[in-house]
């Protein structure tokens, strides 16, 4: 740890792994000797108020992850992203319908492939759960503490439609939350990614910016996104009653980044998904200050607590939208 006039530097490893009772006097000192005192975490910065939250938000303030990882599944999925660039760009794949009447390509299963392989030599003891492994026993996958949660192609629909809108997710699930994860878009050279006590970032065009609250803008009609290719039955009643706002179509987990980025506010998703179709992108928008809450509750949107896998309906909101 070092400090200097104004900032308080410690890592976020350091940060976590003070005891609570330093931790706080920590965070009392940086509030009572400067107004919008701001502690950098690794070279980045967040406010002072985000770091409490995302504190106060994990209890123990264990998330199971170990920080270098961050780094490891960016390039993880940036080699899923490779892989399945390599099959968009041959245009002569077949299109496989799975059991449950879902479209399956080739470059589901090579990205799928290439994940799988790093994240078991990366972690060799933390199980990997993907939309396109065998199914696991409940049995055996609700004593998990963490897994990696992984989609290998979300927006198979957009892939094929060759719209662009299609990402690689990659979440560390810690206890039943998406503590971390990494959205990868190959088509549109936008990377996001980011863990509950560190912040988030978006790498566009290979141009890093991270994402904070602090720099979005409130705008007077609200920016709702939905899906490009599958309705949810209640949204029509949920945007009645939202009134006035602007409705935009976008496909995969890329819905929950626009939020994440402040181009979007709400995210109503009153349809179906599975957990692996929101992990990552949940884990990125938490941790750049937003929520992704169960219709009609208060409660997170959670992972692995029960044996089918498909999610509650959830709307989830952008950072700066209260
Ligand atoms: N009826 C349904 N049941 C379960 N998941 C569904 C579904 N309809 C759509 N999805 C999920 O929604 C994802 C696409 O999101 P969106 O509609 O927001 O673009 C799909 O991901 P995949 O493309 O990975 O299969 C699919 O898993
Ligand atoms: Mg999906």
């Amino acid at each position: 740890m070092q400090h200097s006039a104004n900032t308080i530097f410690v890592s976020a490893s350091g940060l976590v792994s003070f005891r609570p009772k330093v931790r706080n006097w920590l965070l009392n000192f940086a509030e009572s000797q400067w107004h919008n005192a701001q502690l950098a975490i690794f070279y980045r910065e967040n406010t002072l108020s985000q770091i409490k939250t995302q504190l106060s938000a994990n209890t123990d303030n264990v998330i199971g992850f170990e920080p270098d990882w961050l780094v490891a599944i960016v390039d993880i999925a940036s080699a899923a992203g490779d892989a399945i660039m390599t099959v968009y760009a041959s245009d002569d794949y077949e299109v496989d319908v799975k059991t449950d009447d879902s479209p399956v390509t080739a470059a589901d299963l090579a990205s799928h492939n290439v994940i799988v392989a790093a994240l078991n030599k990366l972690t060799p003891n933390i199980p990997v759960m993907s939309e396109e492994s065998t199914t696991l026993a409940w049995e055996e996958r609700k004593l998990w503490q963490s897994y990696w949660l992984i989609d290998p192609l979300d927006g198979t629909k957009e892939f094929i439609k060759r719209n662009g809108e299609f990402t690689v997710n990659i979440a560390f699930i810690h206890q039943g939350r998406a503590v971390a994860g990494v959205v990868y878009a190959p088509v549109l050279d936008k990377c996001y990614f980011g863990s509950l006590t560190g912040g988030a970032w978006l790498k566009n065009a290979g141009v890093e910016q991270a994402l904070i609250k602090k720099s979005f803008e409130n705008k007077a009609v609200p920016r709702v996104v939905g899906s490009r290719s599958h309705i949810s039955p209640g949204l029509q009643s949920y945007l009645a009653a939202l009134g006035e706002h602007e409705m935009k179509s976008v496909g995969s987990s890329l819905k929950f980044c626009l939020l994440a980025e402040g181009e979007a506010d709400i995210y109503p998703r009153l349809g179906l998904t599975s957990e692996w179709d929101t992990a990552a992108a949940q884990a990125v928008l938490e941790s750049a200050g937003g929520k992704v809450l169960q219709y009609g509750s208060e409660a997170a949107l959670d992972y692995n607590q029960k044996s089918d896998i498909l999610n509650p309906y959830f709307i989830a909101y952008a950072p700066h939208w209260e």
